[in-house]
């Protein structure tokens, strides 16, 4: 992929100032995640200069949702005791003007589920952030499913580029596509207006660690809290996937497989500079 030199140089020290906003604030994001994600989740975050707490019984959140910068919604293992919880959190941070930030972890792979997405993205998120075919299967709600692949997408990003646009509209909420090209998009009828976003950062291999998906939404979730603006939450979101992209691409130096990219992601995210970061960001549109 051809880079535009004068891109980078725009988008780089954006980039680079909502890592450390980031790092700064160091926000507190409460997680109601699924269980395979809860360990890469919290690292994640953690190791970007977050606080992650996975806090998800409704009789805790009078006391602690007051206290959060941001609150993530994974569906990935969902039970109908833990949409209750996810609906009653995202009820709050929106009473409390928290951003939120909503993974539909398989949203087409059934129809409970998917109805529990639709009713979710009632609840307006800040983002939504979904693989391919998640992504195609809220926009096109109420049609035939079709065949799945459950948590995996079986499309490649760029075939979801209208179902984004299209979702964005219908959600007013921000919609982020990840895969080789991450698609970040939002609609002209909300503050943010009519943008649409590549990020070309990312090895295939992230593909291969259960979870990545699970951990990037999570640390938009972070870099949006960190944003003090709303009207940055588009600018910190696309900062996160490319942030989370180049840790990867750095990782991946270092590593053998998938799990040793697990541990050099990690450790790349922690220590990822701004040179480092300037020389490996690719963000184009
Ligand atoms: N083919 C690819 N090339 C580069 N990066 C990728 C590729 N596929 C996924 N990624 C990256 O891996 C992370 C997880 O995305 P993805 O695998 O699409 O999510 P999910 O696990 O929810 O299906 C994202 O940061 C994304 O940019
Ligand atoms: C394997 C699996 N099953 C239910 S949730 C989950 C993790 C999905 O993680 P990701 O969407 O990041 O691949
Ligand atoms: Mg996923």
């Amino acid at each position: 992929m051809e880079t535009n030199k004068e891109e980078q140089l725009e988008w780089g020290p954006t980039v680079w100032s909502h890592l450390t906003a980031l790092r700064d604030r160091s926000p507190l994001i409460q997680c109601i995640t699924n269980f395979v994600s809860m360990d890469l989740v919290a690292n994640t975050l953690l190791s970007a200069g977050a606080s992650p707490a996975m806090i998800h019984s409704l009789q805790e959140f009078s006391d602690f949702t007051p206290h959060i910068h941001a609150l993530y919604v994974n569906v990935g293992t969902l039970s109908p005791d833990w949409l209750s919880s996810m609906k009653a959190a995202a009820l709050l941070a929106n009473e409390l003007r928290k951003p939120w930030v909503l993974d539909p972890v398989a949203a087409g792979s059934s129809q409970f589920r998917l109805n529990a997405c639709l009713e979710l993205l009632l609840l307006k998120p800040t983002v939504i952030r979904g693989n391919a075919s998640e992504i195609i299967a809220l926009s096109q709600a109420g049609i035939d499913m079709g065949p799945t692949k459950g948590v995996d997408s079986s499309h490649e990003s760029m075939d979801a580029v209208e179902a984004a646009k299209f979702l964005a509209e219908k959600s007013g909420s921000i919609v982020a596509v990840s895969g080789a090209v991450d698609i970040i998009c939002s609609s002209k009828s909300i503050i943010h207006g009519d943008r649409l976003v590549f990020v070309h950062n990312g090895v295939p291999m992230l593909q291969k660690i259960t979870a990545t998906g699970c951990a990037v939404t999570a640390l938009i979730a972070a870099f949006v809290a960190a944003a003090a603006d709303p009207l940055h939450a588009f600018d910190a979101t696309v900062s996160a996937l490319s942030v989370f992209g180049i840790a990867g691409e750095m990782g991946m130096e270092l590593a053998k497989g998938p799990a040793s990219l697990r541990m050099h992601l990690i450790d790349s995210l922690y220590g990822l500079d701004q040179p480092a970061l300037l020389s490996h960001i690719n963000i184009t549109g």
